[in-house]
């Protein structure tokens, strides 16, 4: 059978299935079962096979001859129809390499893939996470509007605020020192162990908002490397510290191996087993394992498995945050989150902050063969926002298949990567501003400091505007010459030194003024990069929500670890990974 035959086929039985599925749950299991092809909520459409597509191609020529310089001076409104505010947040996206063209064949682009009925499919709580047969609802757990989400059939907010009332008891007993350990001292220290998603957000959040914390002093253990459990160890005391041992699975490798080197720590200073409860609690979905562990499962902050990891920051792996700038912060964060997906869910394209987002990135990497996009925060609070958008971009949109089994055609998720201004200034410009490549950047700063001291915060937002003026506008040979022969460079050396002073210009940017960065406007900012993950996904026609590529390292280093417990030599791999193994063995 062809694949087109099978594809049409697919389609057919989808659409059948899917209309049964959606209007009559009885058949939900019978039909579902007697689908031959798996059942695709969402359409399955190449975006390269649409006529917005057909059209970008050919634009792309156009735009291309044009260097934003050009596009300024013939629209005087550019920066008016090229930026909104949303928020108390600034986006400005005029210094892109786009006219009013390029914007409608996108927003077409995002309409011939039916990102309206993906939004809807999202929020409605289908198993849009096909291949994990899940929901994806991390749009719930901040659902302050307290309108029934259905998933499978049941409405998650009485769940989801039972959870939330038992993170704010908790974190105000921490808080306040009524929580008592085993010697009856209040809680210091809290030390969350999980890594990926139950690590970087906590870790992204809890520092971004570091000008709120109260007096807990906060760490965080995720590698499985000793150094991060035994450096962290060092500085705090069992009597008065509270270890959240934070895994939606509670079976990665590094989080358990952490988890009991630090409660054999506890026991070996004194504690007893009964002491565990005082010290220990879980933020997980998997109360069994939590149990056998040995943690009191009253301890436990459950979500669910239609919370993403690298999306669950918002659940309980959220409680470092709580317990670090309080509960009302926390439900701050939630508040600002919520009020972008009411952006996301309810404003036409055309004025939607992730969707514009989203479509610009597209532009660069499809058409541009862009392949990384960098995020600068201008703010030093920020310095973990790029590392926490690397799995959560990279880890929902690094996908080579799409959502029929076929390899893709065309490029899909960027790689991501970043620094806080100004220390990138002094690191990596060079090559944003002079090298071979083209790097969509986002910058990103708050307008008021929550540090103000004498001239720092002026300087600091004089290089933020001055960065992204310098890479559109660039430096011509003209400027060049003048300025060395106002240094009084001799004809010879201009002649040697223009070229390499000459900077291009037309190097694109977006750039995102915060009023303050506040737990609100933390929580909007990291739900609009969310939602524009999503977009993108759906254009690319990706599971954005599942991540098998994580497991086959992990199933490797499974297999090597019982190699490492002799001293015997290994030949039961390749040539190299024998050969790392065995000196490693010489060595140790
Ligand atoms: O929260 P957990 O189940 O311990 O998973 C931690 C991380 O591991 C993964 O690599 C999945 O295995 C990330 O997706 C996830 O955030």
């Amino acid at each position: 059978m062809t694949t087109t035959h099978l594809t049409v086929k697919s389609k057919i039985f989808n659409l059948k299935a899917r209309f049964t599925i959606k209007y009559n749950p009885i058949c939900r299991h019978l039909n579902y079962t007697f689908t031959e092809t798996p059942l695709f909520m969402l359409p399955t459409i190449n975006f390269t096979e649409t006529a917005a597509y057909k059209y970008l191609a050919d634009h792309f020529i156009d735009i291309n001859e044009k260097n934003l310089k050009q596009l300024f001076a013939e629209d005087e409104k550019r920066f008016e129809k090229f930026s909104l505010v949303f928020e108390d947040i600034l986006l400005d996206y005029s210094k892109n390499r786009i006219n009013d063209t390029t914007l409608a064949l996108l927003m077409q682009l995002a309409r011939e893939c039916k990102l309206d009925e993906a939004i809807k499919a999202m929020f409605s709580g289908e198993k849009i996470n096909q291949t994990e047969d899940r929901a994806v609802l991390h749009t719930a757990l901040r659902n302050q509007s307290n309108k029934p989400v259905y998933a499978d059939g049941v409405n998650v907010m009485d769940d989801v605020n039972e959870v939330l009332a038992k993170m704010e008891k908790f974190s105000e007993a921490i808080i306040s020192g009524s929580w008592k350990g085993y010697t009856g001292k209040a809680i210091t220290d809290v030390v969350n162990i999980g890594i990926g998603g139950s690590d970087l957000g906590p870790v992204m959040v809890t520092e971004g908002l570091k000008a709120y914390k109260n007096h807990l002093n906060m760490h965080f253990v995720s590698n499985i490397d000793g150094t991060h459990i035994v450096e962290t160890l060092k500085t705090v005391d069992p009597e008065t510290t509270l270890f959240l041992v934070a895994s939606k699975t509670f079976t990665t490798q590094e989080t358990m191996t952490n988890a009991n080197t630090a409660r054999e720590w506890f026991l070996n200073k004194g504690a007893k087993q009964e002491d565990v409860a005082k010290h220990f609690a879980a933020l997980s979905t998997n109360a069994k394992d939590v149990a056998a562990f040995g943690i009191d499962t009253a301890n436990m902050f459950g979500f669910w498995d239609w919370v993403g990891g690298r999306y669950s920051l918002w659940s309980a792996i959220g409680m470092p945050i709580a317990l670090s700038v309080g509960f009302a912060n926390f439900k701050e964060l939630l508040a600002g989150a919520h009020a972008a997906d009411e952006h996301f869910e309810n404003t036409p394209f055309e004025n939607n902050v992730p969707v514009i987002l989203a479509l610009i990135g597209i532009w660069y990497i499809n058409f541009f063969d862009a392949e990384t996009e960098a995020i600068l925060p201008y703010d030093q609070y920020l310095h973990r926002f790029a590392a926490y958008f690397q799995q959560g971009d990279m880890e929902s949109n690094g996908k080579h298949v799409d959502r029929n089994g076929n390899e893709v055609t065309y490029e899909t998720g960027p790689i991501i990567w970043g620094e806080p201004g100004t220390n990138g200034q002094h690191a990596f410009y060079q090559l944003i501003h002079q090298g071979t490549r083209i790097i969509p950047c986002d910058f990103i700063a708050p307008a008021q400091s929550l540090n103000p001291i004498g001239e720092h915060h002026p300087i600091l937002l004089s290089n933020f505007f001055a960065q992204t003026e310098a890479l559109m506008n660039g430096k011509t040979e003209e400027q060049v010459t003048a300025e060395l022969k106002k240094e009084g460079k001799t004809e010879e050396e201009i002649k040697k030194l223009a070229p390499f002073k000459v900077f291009e210009g037309n190097r694109p940017t977006n750039s995102i003024l915060l009023k303050k960065v506040t737990p609100r406007s933390l929580g909007t900012l990291i739900a609009i990069y969310e939602h524009k993950i999503f977009v993108q996904g759906i254009v690319w026609n990706i599971f954005s929500f599942d991540q098998w590529g994580v497991e086959l390292g992990k199933q490797l280093a499974k297999s090597i670890l019982p190699e490492l417990k002799n001293d015997d030599a290994v030949s039961s791999h390749d040539a190299s990974t024998n050969g790392l193994i065995n000196q490693y063995k010489d060595w140790r």
